[in-house]
């Protein structure tokens, strides 16, 4: 059963110090009674709202900044002092307001993270301060936390180092956690591993605010990071802890080594890899194929198209496919060409996927580029993770235009500016029939006289749902199934099954629905992966909605 609102909750905290608290802050929607109980009377201006009031005032306002970046701001500002109106109004425009507090804004918040900071919000742990991390963590106010997503900034979005600004991306991941999968914010943390940064421009910018070093690599890092896990371990053990944005060179590794010590995931290699054999699996669906007869070009060989490779290689196998047949179904590219098998610097994600040299009978000698792997290989499939804006070219896009009538054509990159392609500039060199999605919102396509929305395959349809999931089922472990099952789980939610012209994926507004259905979806492998206690099935619906908190005001009695 959802939560009841009406009940009342006995509070400690009176005046300043209740206003000051964003969990239990309700600003001017402390009734008069409430007010006289905890000693706000004169605090507050003599007005009472309602919370609809609060939202319908906050949203006029935003609407009037002139900036994404400033509506970013007062999103944050809002959120540190009363979180359920920061919610309430997420929820309000669901639509309008991820980019605000997501991507593509949150990149430029990350990047500006100094100079926009007012607040303190999360943990920055940091390197020198790396024999404390236990005593950081002890804060009672962090006795409920259930759900971490942690960053060291190495890689963030397709903007590269950005240091302690990183903190930005949990801070917005985990927003999506409460505004589409109803994760209550106390069961949220968002933590920065503040390692130093190679970021020139943010260690000699006079306001940086994080460490001011190189970063800490090799044995040292690795170290840093074991503490940190250990000290996570210690004081929360069921404690789900989500992995964003690391650097590949420590990504998969980071993963590969704690997978298996508790209960956490890398969302760049798994949730992503989930978002996007959802929308393919519902695109191959559409067209009566197997993924098993596509070929796939990816390009970026890093953590998202190693995980998105890996999972759709799964599906291949599920149809039937060998594991060698599977894998001759892609090519996988990087910023040095076609990955080969006489190539020295692949770690093992990429070499599962190294084509044998001694095969590409015709092909040029030496690097291959894009265009040449993208013509020999004939691909009918073309996703782009490389971080890199404008990366495909008219020429690209034409040569897959070539191979099949529906091109699958995915430029993931994020933010907006790092798309490898627009919409719109794909859609004009396919003559409209490339089925596209993006990694960030991008404005509808206007083709022929009628409008169509851009299908965004970002892993934001995936970890709210699968972190609500873990929760609700008391999860202890991660598995790839559970990704596998995200992916069908939303497959089977395309509007395209209705209706051949629709959408790959369901629209923004419906991601709380989406979430929903992921965590079904989530708990039902992870009883059959039994890696959950055991329960019956019309359990699965009553957890997941007995997880779910929804912004509204609950009444308070004085302790
Ligand atoms: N839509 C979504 O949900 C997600 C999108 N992404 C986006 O994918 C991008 C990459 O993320 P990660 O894989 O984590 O980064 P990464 O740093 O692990 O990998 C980037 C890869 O791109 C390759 N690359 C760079 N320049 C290239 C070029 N000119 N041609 C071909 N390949 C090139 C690199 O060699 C590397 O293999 C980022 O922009 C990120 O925002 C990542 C996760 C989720
Ligand atoms: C969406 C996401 O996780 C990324 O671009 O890194
Ligand atoms: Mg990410």
């Amino acid at each position: 059963m959802p939560e009841n609102t009406n009940h009342k909750l006995t509070i400690r905290k009176r005046g300043h110090a209740l206003l000051s608290d964003p969990i239990l802050n309700k600003g001017l929607a402390f009734s008069a009674e409430e007010r006289a109980a905890f000693g706000l009377t004169g605090l507050l201006p003599e007005a009472v709202q309602t919370l609809d009031q609060q939202v319908t005032a906050a949203t006029a306002f935003l609407e009037a900044l002139p900036t994404p970046l400033a509506k970013h701001i007062r999103l944050r500002e809002l959120q540190d002092s009363n979180e359920t109106l920061f919610y309430a109004v997420l929820e309000h425009d669901l639509k309008a307001s991820l980019p605000l507090v997501y991507t593509p804004t949150v990149g430029e918040a990350c990047q500006k993270f100094s100079e926009i900071w007012e607040r303190p919000r999360g943990l920055f742990l940091s390197y020198p301060d790396r024999d404390r991390i236990a005593e950081r963590l002890a804060d009672p106010a962090l006795d409920d936390v259930r759900v971490i997503v942690v960053t060291d900034g190495e890689r963030i979005l397709g903007l590269g180092d950005q240091g302690a600004g990183g903190m930005g991306i949990p801070i917005g991941k985990l927003s999506l956690y409460t505004a589409c999968a109803g994760i209550a914010p106390e069961h949220t943390l968002p933590i920065m591993l503040d390692c130093g940064t190679n970021n020139e421009d943010r260690r000699n910018n006079p306001n940086y605010l994080g460490w001011r070093h190189e970063r800490v690599r090799g044995a040292d890092y690795d170290a840093f990071i074991d503490a940190f896990v250990s000290a996570v371990k210690a004081r929360w053990p069921d404690v789900l802890l989500q992995w964003e944005d690391f650097a590949g060179v420590n990504a998969a590794p980071i993963l590969e080594k704690y997978r298996d010590a508790l209960c956490t995931f890398n969302d760049d290699i798994q949730g992503t890899a989930a978002v996007a054999a959802g929308a393919i699996l519902a695109a191959n669906d559409a067209r009566g194929s197997r993924l098993r007869d596509q070929t796939i070009v990816m390009v970026g060989a890093g953590s998202a198209g190693v995980g998105i490779a890996r999972l759709l290689l799964q599906v291949m196998r599920d149809e039937g496919a060998s594991e060698d047949e599977a894998r001759a179904q892609f090519f996988m590219t990087d910023k040095d060409g076609l990955l080969t098998d006489d190539r020295k610097d692949l770690d093992a994600g990429q070499t599962l996927f190294a084509r044998a040299r001694a095969a590409l009978e015709g092909w040029p000698d030496g690097a291959i580029g894009l265009q040449d792997t993208i013509e020999r290989a004939q691909a009918t499939i073309l996703i782009g993770v490389s971080g890199q804006g404008g990366l495909f070219t008219e020429q690209a896009i034409r040569a897959v235009a070539k191979t099949c009538d529906r091109p699958i054509i995915f430029p993931l990159s994020n933010p907006t500016s790092h798309a490898e392609a627009t919409p719109e500039q794909i859609m004009d060199w396919t003559d409209g029939r490339a089925l596209v999605s993006t990694g960030s919102p991008f404005p509808p396509l206007k083709r022929d006289g009628s409008e169509k929305r851009v299908d965004q395959t970002n892993n934001a349809y995936i970890f709210p749902g699968m972190g609500l999931g873990i929760l609700a089922c008391g999860a202890t472990r991660v598995t790839e199934t559970m990704f596998m099952a995200a992916a069908r789980g939303l497959a089977t939610l395309s509007p395209l099954k209705a209706d051949k012209d629709g959408n790959l994926l369901p629209p923004i507004e419906d991601l709380r629905k989406v979430a929903r259905a992921v965590a079904e979806a989530t708990v039902r492998q992870a009883r059959i992966d039994k890696v959950c206690p055991v329960f019956e099935d019309h359990q699965i619906g009553e957890k997941i909605d007995a997880m779910m908190w929804t912004p509204a005001y609950r009444p308070y009695r004085a302790a």
